[in-house]
C-alpha cells in the first residue's frame, strides 16, 4: 500500500471513531501517524535529484512572494498588472504551466513576485502540480492566496489544508512548547498553566509513537495535540498569508464588504485596477521589511538606496545593520548615531542592541577612525531634493 492509501485508510479510521475522552488516546496516536506519513510523504523519492523540472526560479530582490490559487481567478493577470512582467492569461484553466517571476518596486525595495499554476484540491499528494507550486510557496516570504470573490470561500479551507497538509502554518505562530530530546533520563512532562487538551499520559503515547523515549517537554500554554505534533516534526514553516479577493467587480457591494472585514483579507478587482494601493501596502506590512539609510559624517544619506533587512528574528538590530554593511565591521564599532522613530534622542547614541526600525538614518562611529579611513566606505550618491527636505522636517540632522 502507498503512503497515500495509508493515510486515506487513517483519515477514514479517525473519521469511524467517535470524539470523546475514552478515544482521546486513540485520536491522538492516530493524528501522529498521519503526521510521520505526511512528513515521508515530503521526502523526495530515492534516486532523483531535487529540482531540476524547471520551477526553481533564483530568488531576487529583498523578498519573495508567491501567488497562490485555483486555477482561473486571476494570478497572472494580477502579476502582470504589478510587475509589467507579461504572463499568459486566459479564460480557460491551467493557462500557467510553470513558475514566473516577476519584480515589485515598492519603498525604494524590490519584491519578488511569483506567478504558479492553479493548484486544485489533492495538491498536496501530488495532483496537478501541486508538490512544485507548493515547494515554490516553502521557499517565499510570505504567500497571497488569490481567491474568486465570485465563488465558494470554500475554496479557501481546501488550500489552507493542502498547504497544512505539507507543514505550512499559516498567519500562526509557533506553538509554545518547549521540547528537547534526550539521550538518557526518561521522560519528564510539565506546563506553567492548566492544559485542557493534552495531559501527560497522551504525550507520552505521541513520543512513543516516535520512538521517542528520553525528552523534556514543557507546555507554555494549552496547546493541542497538533501543535505538539508540529513540534516534534520540528519541520512546520510558519508563514504570513494575505487573502485576496479578485474580481469583485462582479459581486455585489454587500458581499465585497464582508469580505474585506475578513482578518488578513484584501479586495481588489485587476479589471478595474482596484484597490491595488491598499494589496501593496497590506504585502509590505506583513513582510515586516525594515529600511536602514546609511548617513556619512555630516552627509545626507542616499536615501533611494536603503539597507533592507527582515524582523525575522524579532526584530532588526545594530548589529544586523552593521553585519549586513560588512562582516568584520561589528569589532570596528564604538557606537552609532540613530535618527528615527527608534531613537529617544536626535540623534541616539546606541550600542549593537538597539531595534533599528523601518526608515531609521544610521551613522556609524568607529573606535579608531583613521584619517579617513572610516568614510571612505560610505560612499555619497546624489539624491532627489524633494525627498530629502520632506524627511529633514521630521529628523533635522544636527551633524
Ligand atoms: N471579471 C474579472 N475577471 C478577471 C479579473 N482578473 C482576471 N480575470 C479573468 O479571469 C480569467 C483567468 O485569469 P488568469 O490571470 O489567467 O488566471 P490564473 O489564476 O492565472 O489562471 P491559471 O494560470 O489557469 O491558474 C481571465 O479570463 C481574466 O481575464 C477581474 O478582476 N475581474
Ligand atoms: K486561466
Ligand atoms: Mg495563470
Amino acid at each position: 500500500m502507498g503512503i497515500i492509501e495509508r493515510i486515506k485508510e487513517i483519515e477514514a479510521e479517525m473519521a469511524r471513531t467517535q470524539k470523546n475522552k475514552a478515544t482521546e488516546y486513540h485520536l491522538g496516536q492516530l493524528k501522529a501517524k498521519i503526521a510521520k506519513l505526511r512528513t515521508q510523504l515530503l521526502e523526495p523519492p530515492k534516486g532523483s535529484s531535487a529540482g531540476g523540472d524547471g520551477f526553481e526560479v533564483t530568488k531576487f530582490g529583498h523578498g519573495r512572494v508567491a501567488l497562490i490559487g485555483f486555477p482561473s481567478v486571476g494570478k497572472s493577470t494580477l502579476l502582470t498588472m504589478l510587475t509589467g512582467t507579461h504572463s499568459e492569461a486566459a479564460s480557460y484553466e491551467f493557462t500557467t504551466l510553470t513558475c514566473i517571476p516577476g519584480i515589485i518596486h515598492y519603498n525604494d525595495t524590490k519584491i519578488q513576485l511569483l506567478d504558479l499554476p492553479g493548484i486544485i484540491e489533492g495538491a498536496s499528494e501530488g495532483k496537478g502540480r501541486g508538490r512544485q507550486v507548493i515547494a515554490v510557496s516553502k521557499s517565499s516570504d510570505i504567500v497571497l492566496m488569490i481567491l474568486d470573490a465570485s465563488k465558494s470561500d470554500g475554496h479557501r479551507q481546501i488550500l489552507t489544508k493542502e498547504l497544512e497538509a505539507v507543514g505550512l502554518r499559516l498567519n500562526k505562530r509557533p506553538p509554545r512548547i518547549y521540547f528537547k530530546k534526550k539521550k538518557v533520563g526518561g521522560f519528564s512532562f510539565n506546563s506553567t498553566l492548566p492544559l485542557t487538551h493534552v495531559d501527560e499520559k497522551l504525550c507520552y503515547q505521541i513520543l512513543h509513537e516516535y520512538k521517542i523515549h528520553n525528552a523534556e517537554v514543557l507546555f507554555r500554554e494549552d496547546a493541542t495535540v497538533d501543535d505538539l505534533i508540529d513540534v516534534i516534526e520540528g519541520n512546520r514553516k510558519y508563514m504570513k498569508c494575505i487573502y485576496v479577493y479578485n474580481k469583485i467587480d462582479v459581486i455585489g457591494i454587500d458581499d465585497v464588504d464582508k469580505l474585506a472585514r475578513q482578518p488578513n483579507s484584501v479586495v481588489i478587482s485587476c479589471n478595474l485596477k482596484l484597490n491595488f494601493d491598499r494589496l501593496l501596502a497590506k504585502m509590505w506590512e506583513e513582510m515586516g521589511l525594515v529600511r536602514v539609510y546609511t548617513k556619512p559624517q555630516g552627509q545626507q544619506p542616499d536615501f533611494t538606496d536603503p539597507v533592507v533587512l527582515s524582523t525575522d528574528r524579532g526584530g532588526c538590530l545594530v548589529e544586523d545593520f552593521c553585519n549586513h554593511i560588512h562582516r568584520n565591521l561589528i569589532k570596528d564599532v564604538k557606537y552609532v548615531l540613530v535618527w528615527g522613530t527608534s531613537a529617544r534622542h536626535r540623534p541616539q547614541h546606541c550600542g549593537l542592541g538597539h531595534f533599528l526600525h523601518d526608515e531609521d538614518m544610521v551613522q556609524i562611529v568607529k573606535r579608531k577612525e583613521k584619517e579617513d579611513g572610516g568614510r571612505g566606505r560610505f560612499k555619497s550618491h546624489s539624491t532627489d531634493p524633494a525627498r530629502i527636505s520632506d524627511r529633514e522636517k521630521k529628523a533635522p540632522l544636527k551633524t
